[in-house]
């Protein structure tokens, strides 16, 4: 993994929710072109930490933030970064497929339309990102058809196809597959393998298989600390820490 440089960090990170605590201290690295999975159990503050690197909370009220959120080494939360342009470099999909409620093309077209990609050249990404997310072949003769009435694996790989079509540099998952079968489930595994190619992925997850089957690297939280970051493979094999090894081996959670 040494080879695979950092592409977002977070730094001694906290999160409030009013009064309630919800990160603590969190320091997390996640290198390039390489798949990290975080793991922990309900409430550990997964989502909540994914959600700060394209600045989800930024309309919550309630929430406050301090500690640094690293993309290469551009401070997402620094004053001259705006919103829409972390979530241009830093992409993310859903639990549930959301679709917009309009038809396959228009749900990538729109997207290139607001992010102001010439007309001429909207075509192809919209051809290519459907390629690239494994569902072309599917949908390639219906794309005037509306996008919710696709099966919830093909919805959801549309909304991977949404979101690659902005060429961000990461893409946060949360949860992807919760909703899916067990074969949409492999398809949308299979996918964000080949994705990381192109891109450094982070993927919340549940579903311990899962993350031995896709990530290069696994990060343990519990109740809003990272416990234990390592390689996949040593994490789940030889954890390091006995709390680590009661989660991984299905202890608790
Ligand atoms: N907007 C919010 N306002 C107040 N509390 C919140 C908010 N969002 C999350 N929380 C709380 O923060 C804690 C962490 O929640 P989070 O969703 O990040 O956990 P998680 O590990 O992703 O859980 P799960 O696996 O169940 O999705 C929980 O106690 C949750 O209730």
């Amino acid at each position: 993994m040494t080879d695979h440089p950092t592409k977002l960090s977070a730094h001694s990170v906290n999160l409030w929710f009013g009064n309630k605590h919800v990160l603590k201290d969190v320091s997390v690295t996640f290198p390039r072109n390489q798949i990290t999975a975080l793991i922990g159990p309900s409430g550990c503050g997964k989502s909540t930490l994914l959600r700060c690197f394209n600045r989800m909370h930024d309309l919550s009220p309630d929430a406050r933030i301090t500690g640094e959120f690293l993309l290469d080494n551009q401070n997402l939360y620094d004053h001259g970064i705006s919103v829409t342009q972390v979530r241009r470099r830093v992409g993310m999909v859903f639990q549930r497929a959301n679709p917009f409620p309009k038809s396959i093309y228009e749900n990538i077209n729109y997207g290139l339309k607001i992010n102001h990609i010439p007309k001429t050249e909207r075509q192809g990404i919209i051809e290519n990102a459907l390629k690239e997310s494994y569902i072309w072949d599917e949908v390639k003769d219906e794309l005037q058809k509306p996008a919710t009435r696709l099966s919830g694996g093909q919805q959801q790989r549309l909304c991977i196809a949404r979101t690659v079509a902005l060429r961000p540099e990461v893409i946060l998952m949360d949860e992807p597959c919760s909703a899916l079968d067990p074969l949409s489930t492999l398809k949308i595994e299979e996918l964000i393998v080949k994705l990381k190619k192109d891109y450094t992925i982070v993927i919340v997850t549940h579903n311990m298989q899962q993350a031995q089957r896709i990530a290069d690297k696994t990060i343990f939280m519990y109740l809003g600390e990272v416990v234990e970051a390592g390689d996949t493979k040593a994490l789940f094999e030889h954890p390091q820490q006995e709390m680590t090894a009661n989660y991984v081996r299905g202890r608790f959670g």
